[in-house]
């Protein structure tokens, strides 16, 4: 297949680089008159997608939104990642997922090996277990053709009290894993297949985002940043970031319409504060 940072980039040219995540939760199942079980959630996740998936660059699925519901909710999630992708957007399963390698390469297989029934085109994973941890899913997902988006600077605030810190070499500790990152992405064109998520709540990144790879940027809409902060967060980076908002899209619904012109509306807004995405 070709590689995820090549079919990503692709989409962003042709889509523009927006990502709406498909966050079901139990508050806004209430606010769409949907009952807060699987009718509910696959109804949601339904319309989501049919909302969506012509039209953005890629869908996030928050999968412990699925999860909470036991099989059945992952029954949804399978349906969903497939009727996405195959109505033409990219499927980014936000599992972060992080554990000992070996451990590691079971999640790996659930969300990269292409016969598995959650394959996805790329999958979110915590390198806070020390980055040689995501190895089994770095390979999964250059064999594959899939990606691998690792958590450099989250967009919570009680994300700094850990990355911000120093690791043992004398780096930022989200720097190592940014270098890392850039490690991985080295000889890739028009960029890797590794991508990091910085939140576009931080204000300035203050580290170097030069990873040529895409940069995931959740905490716009509820968590209160807007595509304006985008280059002041990414600097000269911003043309790989992919916006992403779960929320300040999802209250819109559950009009189709209505869906669709949000997320057209947070389009435009990354267009004008980021010309050149
Ligand atoms: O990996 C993520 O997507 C993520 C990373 C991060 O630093 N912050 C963050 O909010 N997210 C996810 O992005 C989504 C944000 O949702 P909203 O705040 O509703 O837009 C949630 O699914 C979070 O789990």
């Amino acid at each position: 297949m070709i590689p995820f940072g090549t079919r990503l980039r692709e989409a962003m040219d042709t889509r523009g680089p927006l990502c709406v995540g498909i966050d079901p939760h139990a508050s806004l199942l209430a606010d769409w008159g949907l009952n807060d079980d699987i009718a509910g959630l696959e109804r949601f996740t339904r319309i989501t997608v049919e909302a969506l998936a012509d039209r953005v660059a890629m869908l996030k699925p928050q999968s412990a939104f699925f999860e909470r519901f036991g099989s059945r909710g992952v029954a949804v999630l399978e349906k969903a990642v497939e009727e996405a992708r195959a109505a033409g957007t990219l499927v980014l399963m936000d599992a972060k997922r992080g554990d000992i390698g070996s451990t590691m390469a079971a999640y790996a297989a659930t969300y990269l090996d292409p016969a598995s029934p959650l394959f996805s085109d790329a999958v979110t994973v915590s390198p806070y277990l020390g980055f040689g941890s995501l190895r089994p899913a770095l390979d999964l997902a250059a064999k594959s053709g899939s990606g691998v988006f690792v958590l450099a600077l989250t967009s919570n605030p009680e994300g700094a009290e850990v990355q911000r810190s120093t690791a043992a070499d004398g780096r930022p500790l989200a720097q190592l894993m940014l270098d890392h990152m850039a490690a991985e992405n080295a000889d890739a064109s028009p960029m890797g297949s590794v991508g990091a998520v910085v939140g576009a709540t931080l204000g300035d990144a203050g580290v170097n985002l030069d990873i040529n790879g895409p940069l995931l940027a959740p905490g716009i809409g509820a968590q209160g940043a807007t595509p304006a902060d985008l280059p002041g967060v990414f600097g000269s980076a911003v043309r790989n970031v992919v916006p992403s908002v779960s929320r300040g899209v999802l209250r819109h619904g559950p009009d189709v319409s209505a869906l669709r012109e949000a997320a057209a509306r947070y389009a435009d807004e990354v267009r004008a504060a980021i010309p050149q995405a």
